[in-house]
């Protein structure tokens, strides 16, 4: 069975953030991942996570204006100095805190725009070169257009392109089983395929992003496909509880 990391920013949302590491920690967690710590001092969020004795597993560069609809501006032309400045804040962070990975995300942008595609690749080159400095993993998500209308990178297949021409080690794919089996499906036969690539594997239900085995695909078997394939690393709850996170977390202790 694959180790699980517990998505803070969806799960535990019955306390404050820097409590939801204590709380995931007596669920029996033993990773935490989320997406944004920014709204915290570095120093304070690995003091909790390390005060709760947690590994980091991942968590996003700042994305710029969310609350403006902004998600992730890599691939939006004009905005390059405020990409320069959201990775060093990424790398500074993932430094206090000692995250192995940071995700980043791609910004709303016509994909098959050329400026836009120009766009990403520079700051994918200087995001993969910064954080082959630091010493961290990178990690680019392919993301449906349901959850995050006209997302840039929205295609598992293109994730693979970009990554692939980069040719660095540290570069790898997020591979969010709830958004592939929404853009794509065939699931387990992309686990198997992309195996190499994988940096992170994320899981929620489909369709409606809650419990894992509650929903449309049979995750007893993408999880033992996970471990077939060799996946050492964490797979992130990043699902909603349907109703509550506590009561929520039998699909666990059943497995
Ligand atoms: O939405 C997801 O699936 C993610 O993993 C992101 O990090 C951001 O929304
Ligand atoms: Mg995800």
């Amino acid at each position: 069975m694959p180790k699980f990391a517990a998505n803070l920013t969806m799960m535990f949302n019955e306390v404050p953030f820097l409590d939801r590491f204590a709380a995931a920690a007596e669920c029996g967690f033993r990773a935490v991942e989320y997406l944004f710590p920014y709204d915290q001092p570095a120093e304070v969020v690995a003091e909790r996570l390390q005060r709760a004795g947690l590994a980091q597993a991942l968590f996003n560069m700042p994305p710029g204006d969310w609350t403006a609809g902004e998600r992730g501006m890599a691939a939006l032309p004009g905005r390059e100095a405020d990409f320069a400045q959201a990775l060093d804040m990424a790398i500074d962070y993932a430094k206090v805190i000692g995250t192995p990975l940071l995700h980043m995300m791609a910004g709303v942008a016509p994909a098959a725009d050329q400026t836009a595609i120009k766009t990403y690749r520079d700051n994918l080159k200087r995001a993969v070169d910064r954080t082959g400095e630091a010493g961290i993993g990178l990690v680019i998500e392919p993301i449906n257009g349901r959850d995050m209308p006209g997302y840039f990178l929205n295609d598992f297949e293109r994730a693979i392109d970009f990554i692939s021409d980069m040719d660095a080690s540290h570069l790898k794919l997020q591979f969010d089983v709830y958004h592939r089996q929404i853009l794509h499906g065939d699931v387990i036969m992309a686990l198997r395929q992309m195996a190499p690539l994988i940096g992170h594997i994320q899981i929620a239900s489909v369709p409606d992003r809650h419990e894992p085995t509650t929903g449309e695909l049979d995750d007893r078997r993408i999880f033992a496909a996970i471990d077939a394939i060799g996946y050492q690393g964490y797979v992130g709850c990043e699902y909603r509880p349907a109703d509550g996170t506590l009561e929520g977390l039998g699909w666990m202790a059943r497995l």
